[in-house]
C-alpha cells in the first residue's frame, strides 16, 4: 500500500502530501503524519485519497468527540487538538492570500480562538431520509450526496439537540416519511435555531400538510418557541427553504441578544452560528470603524452590526437582499431605540451604487456570503471614493480574490482571523482597508455618540 508524509492542511481539512510533486489530498490524515492511503480519484494534476493507517502519528492527534466525524466529514479537523486547529486555520488564510492576491502573511494577526469548541452551533439545517423504515435527520457527507444519519451532533447546542431528538420522535410517531420527488410529498429538511434556550423550528416539506395533532405535540416540547412550514419541491437548490415559511404555531420571531442589543429573527434571516464568537467579531469590526458621517453596511442580515456601529456614524445604511431580514432589521432598530439606521432591501452592488450617486460614504462595512463580493460590487467600490472598508469574510479564497482587485485602490492595514467554527476548516476574518492616499486623520471625524453597547477594549 502507498505511503506518504503529510506536509500541510488543505482547505477542506484534509492532509496534503506530494507524490512526484503532485498533490495528494488525504481525508483523515494530519499535518506531520506519515500515513498509508488508498486513492479514490486521480488525474494529471492531483489525487484524492483516504487514510488507511497512520504510521507516524502527529502529537496533535486526539480522539474525536464525535463517533461519525469520519463519515459525516463536516468537522474535518476534529481529530486535531484545538491549538493546532487555530494554527492550521491561520495557515489556510495566509496561503489563500498569498496564492490568489500576493498578500504577505505579515498582514495577518493571530487567530482569535473560540472558548467553546463543542455545543457552539445555534443552528442546524439537516436533510431527512428513511433509514431502515425510520425517518432520520443527518448530513450529506462532505463533497457527496451520501446521507449520514446523525443521532447526536456534538458541535450543536445541547438544547437544540434535545429538541431535535424529541421532534424526530414525534415525526416518527405520526409515521412521517422522507421527501419523495416523484409524488412531491414528504419531509425534506429540518431546520432548528436555538437562542437563549428557545428554539424556532422549520420543517421543509413537499406539497403535504402536517397533521394538526403533530403540530400541537411539537409546539408542546420544552424550549420550542415556534413551528414553521416551508414547501420546497425544487429538483435541486442551494436554499433549504422553498416557499415563504408559514407559521403553524408559536411566536413569529425568535429573540436573540448580542452585544447588548435585543434582536428578533425570522426563519430565513441569516444569523451567525456561533453567538459568543460573533459578538467578539462584531465588536472588533465596529472598533475598526472611525467616527464618521455616513456608514454603509452591505450584506447586513438583521442589522446587528449596523446597530452596534450606529454610535460611530451620523447615519448608517444597511443593505440586504432577504426581505424578512430587512423587516427584522428595521424592527430591531426600533426595539433598541436607535434612530439613525436605515435598512434597504436590495442587491448590495446596485444599492451601494445608488447611495453613492446621492452622496458620499465614509466607511463601508461588508460581510458578504461565502461567494464573496461579486464583480459589480468590486467595480462599484473601485469607482467610488470610499476611504475605508471593513471586510468580514467567511471564505479565505473569495476574500483573497476580492482583495486582489481591491488592492488596486486600497491598502490592506490588517487581517484579523476569528474562529467561529471550531473543528471545521472554515475561517472567518476581518480585513481593514484604507483607500490609497487617505490617512485615518483625513476621515470625516465626528463627535462620538453615546456608548450604549459593548465594544472591545483594544
Ligand atoms: C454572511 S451573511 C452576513 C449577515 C450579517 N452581516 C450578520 O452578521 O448577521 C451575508 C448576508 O448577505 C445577504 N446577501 C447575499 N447576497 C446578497 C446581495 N447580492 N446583496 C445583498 N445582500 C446579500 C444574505 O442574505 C446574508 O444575510
Amino acid at each position: 500500500m502507498k505511503q506518504i508524509r503529510i506536509m500541510k492542511t488543505g482547505i477542506n481539512g484534509e492532509g496534503i502530501g506530494y507524490e512526484h510533486h503532485k498533490p495528494v489530498f488525504i481525508k483523515g490524515a494530519l499535518i506531520g503524519e506519515t500515513v498509508q492511503y488508498e486513492i479514490d480519484h486521480e488525474d494529471a494534476r492531483y489525487a484524492i485519497g483516504h487514510c488507511v493507517r497512520v504510521i507516524e502519528k502527529s502529537p496533535c492527534r486526539i480522539e474525536p468527540a464525535c463517533s461519525v466525524s469520519d463519515r459525516c466529514g463536516g468537522c474535518a479537523l476534529m481529530a486535531m487538538d484545538y491549538q493546532e486547529q487555530c494554527i492550521q486555520k491561520k495557515a489556510l488564510l495566509t496561503e489563500a492570500l498569498w496564492k490568489y492576491a500576493g498578500i504577505r502573511d505579515t498582514a495577518v494577526r493571530d487567530m482569535h480562538g473560540s472558548e467553546e469548541i463543542l455545543g457552539y452551533r445555534n443552528q442546524a439545517r439537516m436533510p431527512l431520509a428513511m433509514v431502515q423504515g425510520k425517518l432520520m435527520a443527518g448530513f450529506y457527507q462532505t463533497g457527496s450526496n451520501r446521507f449520514v444519519p446523525v443521532d447526536h451532533c456534538v458541535i450543536q447546542d445541547p438544547v437544540l439537540e434535545e429538541v431535535r431528538s424529541q421532534v424526530m420522535a414525534i415525526l416518527n410517531k405520526y409515521h412521517q416519511k422522507a421527501y419523495d420527488p416523484s409524488s412531491r410529498t414528504g419531509l425534506r429538511y429540518l431546520v432548528l435555531r436555538t437562542l437563549q434556550n428557545q428554539t424556532q423550528i422549520s420543517i421543509i416539506t413537499g406539497q403535504n400538510k402536517l397533521p394538526s395533532d403533530l403540530v400541537k405535540e411539537i409546539l408542546a416540547v420544552d424550549h420550542v418557541s415556534s413551528l414553521y412550514q416551508s414547501v420546497n419541491t425544487a429538483r435541486t437548490g442551494v436554499d433549504f427553504f422553498g416557499s415563504s415559511p408559514v407559521l403553524l404555531g408559536g411566536k413569529k420571531n425568535l429573540a436573540a441578544e448580542m452585544n447588548g442589543l435585543q434582536l428578533q429573527l425570522s426563519p430565513r434571516s441569516f444569523f451567525q452560528l456561533n453567538t459568543a464568537q460573533a459578538e467578539k467579531l462584531y465588536a472588533m469590526a465596529v472598533s475598526k470603524v472611525d467616527p464618521c458621517k455616513t456608514l454603509v453596511e452591505a450584506y447586513c442580515g438583521v442589522g446587528a452590526m449596523s446597530l452596534l456601529a450606529s454610535q460611530k456614524a451620523e447615519k448608517v445604511i444597511g443593505i440586504e437582499s432577504i426581505e424578512e431580514a430587512i423587516i427584522n432589521a428595521g424592527a430591531n432598530a426600533a426595539a433598541n431605540q436607535i434612530d439613525n439606521c436605515e435598512f434597504i432591501c436590495g442587491d448590495a452592488a446596485q444599492t451601494l451604487h445608488q447611495i453613492l450617486q446621492e452622496g458620499t460614504v465614509d466607511t463601508l462595512l461588508a460581510d458578504p456570503p461565502r461567494a464573496g463580493m461579486d464583480d459589480a460590487m468590486i467595480r462599484t467600490i473601485l469607482s467610488s471614493s470610499i476611504p475605508k472598508i471593513v471586510y468580514i469574510s467567511c471564505n479565505p479564497a473569495t476574500l483573497a480574490k476580492n482583495l486582489k482587485e481591491l488592492k488596486k485602490e486600497y491598502q490592506i492595514l490588517t487581517i484579523i482571523p476569528f474562529d467561529l467554527f471550531p473543528n471545521t476548516p472554515h475561517v472567518e476574518s476581518i480585513t481593514v482597508l484604507m483607500r490609497n492616499g487617505v490617512s485615518s486623520g483625513k476621515q470625516n471625524r465626528r463627535k462620538k455618540r453615546g456608548r450604549k453597547h459593548a465594544l472591545p477594549k483594544n
